[in-house]
């Protein structure tokens, strides 16, 4: 691999500094809102120049790609790594070129109040948008959504003709999120002149490309761009608190209408803001804790401007609220015990690239398991995963891509400045969710490090000032005597790999260091705990009695020596549980890796291994202890 063109690393620095503005919602067709969708076949052209800069020099965004040299088909949503035969493509670093042409209906072009918006849903990691060969937006960060306001580009260029063009660069620097490395090899007798390899500190496989749908879609000129949703009750009385937000209109008439699943309006209001009560309110349950679990109210948001035009979105919406106290995590008031996964995008072929045949399979394997709760770790997961998990009553902690921060030049004010950005473009997206309660703002950082404290005391306080209502999180590996964030966060959410990488093979030791562990952080900071990681590989099909590192029978002998902690630990600050992970995924090569991680209970096909069947038995136990599960649901094992 060659050097890559400065201007990835340059281009990546400027835009951290601008202020967040405007809102996110997700796009969705109302009586005055239509989405067309550009997901498909793409062409597409990685810049294998040493430099990977010819095609900023050649400009390949003025005229069809096609015309600068070879395409191939590459598919959208994807990550290009896994779709071809060639390494060169699997292992790339720089920039590669995507475009498409669409046509919008000529109605939106020749309606002068019809605004046009182009949406990326994600794109890994650096992304310059042009529409017909007109830059129409730059984004830094790979998971999280960006878009740009076509209209004025499609009516001065071709009218309805839109050739879409995106540049994306996955190259990772120390201020990146997650960071990484470029390394030189300079010695001329092993390496040729130009050698670069990308360094990271985590271990998924950093998949790139287009990772999630491109939308176009209309609104009104005047339109309602955010809609922020906060909700309590008092006895059987719901209130849900509205702030509409409304651009091109300098004085819009709002009315806001709550109805409930059978279609009654329950409740409404006029204006921008407001509370709207609702009586005999049905409370958002997550999944295996209330008998109607994942109850969503339907909340319409009409915004007419002076000129009559009227914008519609709808919001789902859930009653509920979160409080952590010094040993409990309360959900309606009633404690939740997190019994879950840590989950990846992640599948054959796709990469990290958004599926719906993935994300059904995925909800119905933790439903059958008993998996109240998920981690999307360590970086947000799309939209869709989110609604999904609102609708099902799975509770999600919201991840940053703040993976993999061991480098003490990655706390500095360039790399806070970005993190507290992507915390504004997260909270901004996610924060509507009923599902998601409580943000993690990091995984695994080298939280001892001197400028540790700052940093964290910074993120956190910024993230709860955007959003008082979830308490805030991150994920320590740290020592709990030397973690300087660990004083700044609500919940301590603790990975360990005890008898894996500490004491490989003796898995006798794991109940005395874990009591030892949780009483340590319990000692210290008198909050409640959550293992968000513990686990073993186990490459499926491979056994041994007494168990082996590697194999089924030892995955479960760890699983089991941590649960008789667990059961002991619950009972008095341990609030929850996250096995990593729910499936194999795949990883950079290295010699710890067989062809990825292989700490799933499922396979990356999502078959199970014997730990799934564990978990299951014990989730579902546990379920049935502390819940109020519908009948259906009582004997899930029949
Ligand atoms: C070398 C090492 C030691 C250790 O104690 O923990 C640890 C954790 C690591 O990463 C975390 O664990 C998972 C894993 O290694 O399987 C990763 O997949 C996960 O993303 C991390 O949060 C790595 C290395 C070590």
């Amino acid at each position: 691999m060659r050097k890559p063109a400065k201007r990835v690393f340059l281009a990546a620095l400027c835009s951290v500094c601008q202020a967040l503005q405007g809102g996110m919602l997700f796009p969705t067709e109302s009586p005055s809102r239509e989405v067309k969708d550009a997901s498909g076949l793409w062409s597409f052209r990685a810049d294998l120049s040493p430099e990977r800069s010819r095609g900023f020099e050649q400009q390949w965004y003025r005229k069809p790609l096609a015309e600068t040299g070879p395409v191939i088909d590459m598919p959208v949503p994807s990550s290009f790594n896994d779709i071809t035969q060639d390494a060169k493509i699997r292992d790339f670093i720089g920039w590669v070129w995507y475009e498409k042409d669409v046509w919008v209906p000529a109605r939106w072009i020749q309606d002068r109040g019809t605004r046009i918006v182009l949406r990326v849903g994600s794109a890994h990691y650096y992304s310059v948008l042009w529409v017909n060969g007109v830059k129409v937006a730059e984004h830094v960060g790979g998971h999280l959504p960006f878009e740009a306001d076509i209209s004025g580009v499609l009516r001065q260029t071709s009218g309805s003709a839109c050739r879409i063009t995106i540049a994306v660069n996955n190259t990772l620097t120390l201020e990146t999120l997650p960071p990484g490395t470029i390394q030189y090899m300079n010695d001329r007798s092993r390496y040729p002149a130009g050698y670069f390899v990308q360094n990271t500190n985590f271990d998924f496989f950093n998949y790139a490309g287009i990772h999630r749908s491109v939308l176009v879609y209309t609104t009104p000129k005047a339109h309602i761009d955010d809609i922020t949703v906060e909700t309590t009750f008092s006895d059987n009385i719901g209130l849900v608190s509205f702030n509409v937000s409304v651009l091109g209109s300098s004085k819009p008439a709002v009315k806001v209408t709550l109805s409930a699943q059978d279609g009654r309006c329950v409740a409404s209001a006029d204006g921008s803001r407001g509370v709207l009560k609702v009586t005999d309110v049905n409370l958002w349950w997550p999944y295996l804790m209330h008998e109607n679990p994942a109850y969503l109210y339907s909340m319409e948001v009409q915004a007419t401007a002076e000129d009559g035009q009227t914008d519609v979105y709808t919001l789902a919406v859930g009653i509920r609220t979160v409080k952590v106290t010094s040993t409990q995590f309360l959900i309606n008031n009633k404690p939740f015990y997190f019994h879950g996964v840590n989950k990846h995008e992640d599948a054959d072929i796709r990469g990290k690239g958004f599926d719906w045949p993935l994300v059904v399979k995925d909800f119905n394997l933790m439903k059958w398991m008993g998996v109240n709760s998920f981690r999307p770790s360590h970086y947000p997961y799309a939209e869709e995963i989110l609604q999904m998990a609102d609708r099902h009553g799975i509770v999600i902690i919201d991840e940053c891509p703040g993976v993999g921060i061991r480098d003490i030049r990655s706390f500095g004010n360039v790399s806070l400045a970005h993190h507290l950005t992507v915390m504004e473009e997260l909270v901004r997206r996610d924060k509507n969710h009923p599902s998601v309660v409580m943000w993690s703002v990091a995984n695994e950082p080298a939280s001892e490090m001197p400028p540790a404290g700052f940093y964290f005391k910074e993120l956190v306080s910024h993230t709860k000032s955007l959003d008082s209502s979830r308490p805030v999180t991150y994920i320590t590996a740290s020592n709990y005597a030397r973690d300087l964030g660990a004083p700044y966060v609500d919940v301590i959410c603790v990975n360990s790999y005890l008898s894996w990488y500490h004491d490989p093979g003796h898995t006798e030791l794991i109940s005395l260091q874990l009591n030892t562990q949780f009483d340590d952080w319990y000692g210290k900071y008198q909050k409640p705990i959550i293992q968000s990681e513990y686990g073993a590989d186990a490459v499926p099909g491979l056994h041994s009695d007494p168990p082996m590192m590697f194999t089924e029978e030892y995955q479960t002998t760890v699983l089991q020596n941590y649960h008789n902690v667990f059961d002991q630990k619950r009972k008095e600050f341990v609030i929850g549980e996250l096995i990593w992970n729910f499936a194999d995924f795949m990883t950079t090569q290295t010699i710890t890796r067989v062809v990825g991680n292989k700490k799933g209970i499922f396979t990356r096909q999502r078959q199970p291994k014997s730990g799934a069947f564990l978990l299951r038995e014990r989730y579902w136990r546990i379920a049935n202890e502390t819940g109020v599960l519908p009948t259906w649901a009582r004997y899930p094992c029949l």
